[in-house]
C-alpha cells in the first residue's frame, strides 16, 4: 500500500501521542487511546495495539526517551516524576494493575524520523534537524523536562529543571527559554487533544524570576474549544505551588498534516 509523506506523518504522530489511526470517507480520523484495560499497557508498549517506536524500521540505534530520569536531575525532579507517574498505574483490588488517570509522554529529539522510520522525512527536513527542547546532549545543561497527561481533567503538567545554558538575567532563566517550555507544554497537550496544531497566539505575563537550576511545575489546562481553535492556559509555579513565577494563555489552530510539513 502506498502511502503520501503526509499520511506516514500522520501515523507517526500519533504513535508518538498514543492514540491509533482510524480511516474512513477518505479521511484520517485520530482517536484517543482506550481508558479502561484490564493489565495496564503503555500506549507505547510493543504488545498495545499501537506498535512501538522501537518496533518500527528504524535499523540502527534505539530512540532516546529524554523524559526518563538522568542523574542530572534534583530530588524535586525526581520527587514529582515519581508522583506523577505513580499515578499512571495503580493496584486493583484483585491484586493487578490497571491505568491510573495520568499518561506519561515520552519524549525524543527527533520523533517525527524515528516515528516515520527515518526515511521520507529526511528529503524534506535537513537531516540535521532536532527538537529545540532536545538538542543539547550534556544532560542536566539545557531543557530537563517530563510531561505527564490526565485526559479526564484535561490537564498537564510538566517537571521542568533549568539548566546553565538557559541563562538570561545572571542566575535566572531567560524569559525565551521559558516561553519555549511554555508553548512545548501546551502545545503537546493541544496536539493531545486535537491532533496536529500550530500555535496562532502566546500572550506570557512574568510574574518572579525562575533561578537558574531550579525546577518548577508547569501546568497546562483546556479553556474551550471552538472549531479548528483550541485555547488553553498555564502556570509555571514552585514545586510547592505556593510562588507564582509565570502565567500564559495559547490560541492552537488545528492544521491539516500537508500543512505541518509544506506539502
Ligand atoms: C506543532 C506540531 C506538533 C507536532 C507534535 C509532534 C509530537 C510531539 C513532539 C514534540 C512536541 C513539541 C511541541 C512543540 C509545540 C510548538 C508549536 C509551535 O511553536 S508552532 C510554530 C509557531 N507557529 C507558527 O509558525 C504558526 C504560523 N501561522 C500559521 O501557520 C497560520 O497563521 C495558522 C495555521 C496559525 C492559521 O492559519 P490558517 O490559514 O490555517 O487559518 P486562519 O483562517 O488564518 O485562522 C483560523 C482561525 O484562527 C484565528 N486566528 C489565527 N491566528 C490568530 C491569532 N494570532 N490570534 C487570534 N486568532 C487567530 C482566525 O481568526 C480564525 O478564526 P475563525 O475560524 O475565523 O473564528
Amino acid at each position: 500500500m502506498i502511502r503520501s509523506r503526509a499520511q506516514q506523518i500522520a501515523r507517526g504522530l500519533c504513535q508518538i501521542m498514543g492514540r491509533e489511526l482510524l480511516k474512513g470517507n477518505n479521511k484520517t480520523i485520530i482517536r484517543p487511546p482506550t481508558q479502561t484495560r484490564q493489565t495496564p499497557q503503555h500506549p507505547w508498549s510493543s504488545s498495545s495495539s499501537v506498535r512501538t517506536i522501537s518496533m518500527l524500521h528504524w535499523p540502527f540505534t534505539q530512540p532516546r526517551d529524554f523524559s526518563l530520569p538522568n542523574t542530572s536531575w534534583d530530588s524535586d525532579m525526581r520527587q514529582l516524576y515519581e508522583h506523577y507517574n505513580s499515578m499512571c498505574e495503580v493496584d486493583t483490588e484483585d491484586g493487578g494493575k490497571k491505568w491510573g488517570p495520568w499518561r506519561r509522554l515520552p519524549s525524543y529529539n527527533r520523533s517525527l524520523k524515528y516515528a516515520t522510520g527515518g526515511v521520507y522525512l529526511s528529503k524534506i527536513i535537513h537531516s540535521k534537524a532536532r527538537l529545540f527542547t532536545r538538542s543539547i546532549k550534556e544532560q542536566g545543561a539545557a531543557f530537563e523536562y517530563v510531561m505527564f497527561v490526565n485526559k479526564e481533567e484535561q490537564k498537564c503538567v510538566c517537571v521542568f529543571q533549568a539548566g546553565h545554558l538557559l541563562e538570561g538575567p545572571p542566575g535566572m532563566v531567560h524569559g525565551g527559554a521559558i516561553a519555549t517550555m511554555i508553548d512545548t507544554v501546551i502545545g503537546t497537550h493541544a496536539t493531545y487533544l486535537s491532533g496536529p496544531v500550530m500555535t496562532a497566539n502566546l500572550n506570557i505575563n512574568y510574574c518572579s524570576p525562575i533561578p537558574l537550576g531550579s525546577t518548577v511545575l508547569l501546568t497546562s489546562s483546556l479553556d474551550k474549544e471552538e472549531g479548528r481553535k483550541t485555547f488553553l492556559s498555564s502556570q509555571v509555579t514552585s514545586t510547592d505551588g505556593t510562588k507564582l513565577h509565570t502565567e500564559a494563555t495559547g490560541l492552537f489552530v488545528s492544521v491539516t498534516m500537508g500543512h505541518l510539513v509544506g506539502a
